[in-house]
């Protein structure tokens, strides 16, 4: 049996800015929840051997529910309060198993992951032990600081980064021990934790894809109805201008 390969759907957050009263996840595009598309993208994909999801306290019956019908689930575990403590619940999960174990890190908030950025990612796990998935951006990005431009980085060195983010079981692991004893932790991702506390780390950075979207805001659920069906939900204002 080849080295194991578990995906971690991340679905602990409460979705406070998507502001539909339950976590987003839980939430319905093209028929079925956003948590089940995430699952399924892994489950279906022949590199992945299990699937761990991470839930919000007080909804894990509801993703268990959603998570059962999926052969490669393997264990439906609670997160934390931030991503960052929804990761560290699911390396403790993951305790035992060999360093060389791939584990991708998946926001459950992305429904449309496809086979072929999963398949990139797997694939520069072969060379990298940490990789990352991003996007041009179309935007310019700058950073401001009391309302001012502090810096202007070229645009084209700019990439909006989705997930999954792959590594081996042993690096990520070792980067959140470092991380956890930083009284000055913050991160909104795993490659973060091992860039700033790995630096010698190199972090392979291969193509996601524009509808891999992180349903976030209110607007990014009509977007996200519209790629599920092609057809957007009625009665938000902007459906109008969705063809
Ligand atoms: N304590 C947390 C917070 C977030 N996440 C997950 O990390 C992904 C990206 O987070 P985000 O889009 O910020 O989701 P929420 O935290 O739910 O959104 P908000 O910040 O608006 O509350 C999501 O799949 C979310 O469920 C998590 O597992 N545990
Ligand atoms: C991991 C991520 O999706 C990469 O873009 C993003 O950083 C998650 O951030 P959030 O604040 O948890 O939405």
């Amino acid at each position: 049996m080849g080295t194991r390969t578990v995906a971690v759907v991340l679905a602990g957050g409460v979705g406070a800015r998507m502001g539909a009263g339950r976590p987003k996840q839980l939430v319905e595009v093209g028929g079925r929840p956003i948590l089940a598309h995430a699952v399924g993208a892994f489950d279906a994909h022949p590199g992945v051997g299990e699937v761990v999801v991470v839930m919000a306290a007080g909804h894990l019956r509801a993703a268990a529910a959603i998570a059962a019908p999926f052969r490669k689930t393997a264990a439906v575990i609670e997160g934390g309060d931030t991503r960052t403590a929804s990761t560290v619940a699911a390396l403790r999960a993951l305790d035992g198993r060999p360093d060389d174990t791939r584990v991708l890190f998946h926001d459950a908030a992305r429904p449309f992951v496809d086979a072929p950025v999963i398949d990139r990612v797997l694939d520069a796990l072969d060379a990298h032990d940490a990789v990352a998935v991003g996007v041009p951006s179309s935007d310019t990005i700058v950073v401001v600081e009391d309302g001012l431009i502090a810096s202007m980085p070229p645009r084209e060195t700019m990439s909006r980064f989705q997930t999954p983010q792959g590594f081996r079981l042993g690096t990520i692991r070792k980067a959140y021990e470092l991380a956890l004893a930083d009284p000055e932790l913050r991160a909104t991702d795993d490659c973060g934790i091992v860039h700033r506390y790995l630096p010698d780390v190199p972090i392979r950075v291969v193509a996601g894809s524009e509808r891999n979207l992180k349903v976030t805001q209110p607007l990014d659920a009509v977007v996200a109805e519209h790629l599920a069906t092609g057809h957007p939900t009625t009665g938000h204002p902007t459906t109008g201008d969705i063809p």
